[in-house]
């Protein structure tokens, strides 16, 4: 949700709006300070003390015959100053360790953890009464030990969150797009923080206000420039005389505060009339099932080709759980090859080492990947993330969750194009609607200024095709791209896909467990089994004389427990050689 909108709801909202306007109210009067009172907060005159309100002086003189108003105004200066201060340095220290932590985990999310842990296990009035004893009377120098105490807040806040989004499907199809980390978290990350850490500002700025007061009230604060909680301090000594005096630097505080939190709740109000971000997918898989190795003797295709590729996953205990066990695939130019098995058995694995997306603590242990004659097996990640987008696509397979839903699908496609590109803004769109028509999107332009939420699953498909077909790559890597879609339209997006590779040569590594699926768009299969490629062959082979017991076996499954037709029959009409 942009910005504006959440302003607008905010202000919507009786209680959002009160409390923006007593805010500006008090921010100008205090800033507009030595407009409005015409006296010096310090002057004091004995012969006017405890005088009341007249002409010069509209809330009359404390204690020491100085302007009430004046000391109201300054005060305020200093006390949401500090606060400010405050605030500001909790901001810095906390926000960007927090994403730092949250997207990148390892030990720097660690020991930042454990660091605010630790300091969050201090009493924060004994740390502060004790740096003034250290450091000295100056609240200023409070305010800073106040900001440091209360960073862990924002850590803790922005860390959990971005934590989440990290694992959110549309920010996976964002790296897989090419984009980099500081362009993702810029764009996917900071949009969901924002809005939790305005909320968390504005009660962090009416804690430290409080605190600050509080201290200054205890007599702990500098004591030598007006503050409210000074005021209240001398209010309240002489609380028999002049019991007037509690009333300004009260309201003020009172009405601040209140303000603060009022508009922090019309803020959360606002944002969670958002719609809700979809829930990321989990991946579960069944135990390793041992198989035996094949090793293919047939020559390296030009596109890719990967030899001997084995994935691993460290475990806790430091040993490793080899998960793809050493397997040999090939893609050539104009040539679709699905990757199938049941679930589990390293299909994703194995798409995800060709993308250099292999999840945290996976890595390629032995073997090599080439795609377009160019070794790719322990690229670095710049040069991965280069090759992702312009030769290397990908087509996830829950289409909703791997479109962020704060940004309008033109906005979603435009993005990737603009970075790899290099396009203005205007070449953007245009090129994103030639996108949309190059996947049969019927209204590109409405389309264009869409939601996620307002198209369905099979155009959301069909703008995810659009999407990595966005720099024309020549290997797209599509992971069950139509499981979550109905037959008529997995048919649809089956034959775009056949159409995109008869138009433009593009090879298709098809990730499926579905085979009629295989039968009706692969030239070739490779079948796996407990991370190893049991056999490979011409789908017609595959489906129509499995050599293999295990694919004989997926093939009774597909024919409700029935043995294997032989010659299969593929939907589509294919030279069958039985
Ligand atoms: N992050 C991980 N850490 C450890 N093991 C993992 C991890 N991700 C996957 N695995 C293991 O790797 C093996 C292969 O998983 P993979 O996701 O490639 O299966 P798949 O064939 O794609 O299944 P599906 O169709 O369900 O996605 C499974 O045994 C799984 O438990």
């Amino acid at each position: 949700m942009s910005t504006g909108r959440t302003l607008r709801r905010v202000l919507r909202n009786p209680l959002g709006a009160l409390s923006a306007a007593l805010l500006l109210i008090v921010v100008a009067a205090v800033l507009l300070a030595p407009v409005i009172a015409s006296q010096d907060p310090g002057a004091s005159s004995l012969s006017q003390a405890f005088a009341g309100p007249s002409g010069g002086h509209p809330l009359g003189m404390d204690s020491a015959g100085r302007d009430i108003l004046a000391r109201v105004l300054y005060g305020g200066r200093n006390t949401l100053g500090g606060a400010l201060l405050a605030l500001a340095i909790a901001l810095v220290l906390g926000v960007p360790s927090g994403l730092f932590a949250g997207y990148r985990g390892g030990w720097f999310d660690s020991a930042a953890t454990w660091t605010v842990n630790l300091v969050m296990a201090l009493p924060a009035m004994v740390v502060l009464l004790a740096s003034r004893a250290i450091l000295g009377p100056d609240v200023h120098v409070l305010m800073i030990v106040l900001g440091v105490l209360v960073a862990p807040s924002f850590f803790r806040l922005v860390r959990g969150i971005v934590a989440n989004v990290r694992n959110e499907l549309y920010v996976d199809a964002a790296k897989v797009s090419g984009l980099s980390d500081a362009r993702i978290v810029a764009r996917h990350v900071l949009t969901v923080v924002r809005g939790p850490i305005i909320i968390q500002t504005a009660l962090v700025a009416g804690i430290a206000i409080a605190l600050q007061a509080g201290l200054e009230f205890l007599g702990v604060g500098s004591g030598s420039s007006a503050t409210w909680g000074a005021m209240l301090n001398e209010a309240f000594q002489n609380i028999q005389r002049a019991p007037r005096l509690i009333l300004w630097p009260g309201l003020a505080l009172g009405l601040t505060n209140c303000a603060l939190v009022l508009l922090a709740g019309a803020v959360r109000d606002a944002l969670e009339e958002q719609a809700p971000r979809p829930a990321r997918r989990r991946r579960t898989g069944p135990a390793e099932a041992p198989a035996p190795v094949t090793e293919s003797a047939a020559p390296r295709a030009g596109l890719l080709s990967v030899r001997g590729l084995t994935v691993a996953y460290a475990r806790p205990d430091g040993t490793d759980k080899e998960v793809v066990h050493g397997i040999d695939l090939d893609v050539r130019p104009g040539e679709i090859v699905g990757l199938v098995g049941e679930s589990g058995s390293g299909k994703t694995q194995t798409a995800f080492s060709v993308l250099g997306l292999l999840p945290e603590g996976g890595r390629v242990t032995r073997g090599s990947i080439t795609v377009n004659g160019r070794e790719t097996a322990g690229l670095r990640e710049r040069d991965h993330r280069a090759l992702r987008g312009r030769t290397l696509a990908y087509v996830p397979q829950e289409p909703m969750s791997n479109l962020d839903p704060a940004f309008t699908i033109g906005s979603q496609l435009m993005e990737p194009v603009r970075h790899h590109l290099g396009l203005g803004r205007k070449e953007a769109a245009e090129k994103a609607r030639e996108l949309l028509r190059l996947v049969e999107i019927p209204d590109p332009d409405r389309t264009l200024r869409l939601y996620p939420h307002e198209i369905s699953g099979g155009m959301a498909q069909r703008v995810l095709i659009a999407g990595a077909m966005s720099c024309d790559p020549d290997l797209l890597i599509a992971d069950e791209p139509t499981t979550a879609l109905d037959v008529r339209v997995q048919a649809e997006v089956l034959a775009l896909l056949r159409r995109l590779r008869d138009e433009r040569g593009l090879g298709v590594l098809l990730v499926t467990h579905n085979l009629g699926v295989v039968a009706d768009l692969c030239d070739r299969v490779a079948v796996m089994n407990g991370g190893r490629i049991v056999e490979t062959g011409s789908t017609e082979q595959i489906l129509g004389a499995p050599q293999d017991p295990y694919t004989r076996t997926l093939l009774d499954a597909v024919l409700d427990d029935a043995p294997a037709r032989a010659p299969w029959q593929p939907r589509e009409a294919r030279t069958v050689t039985a």
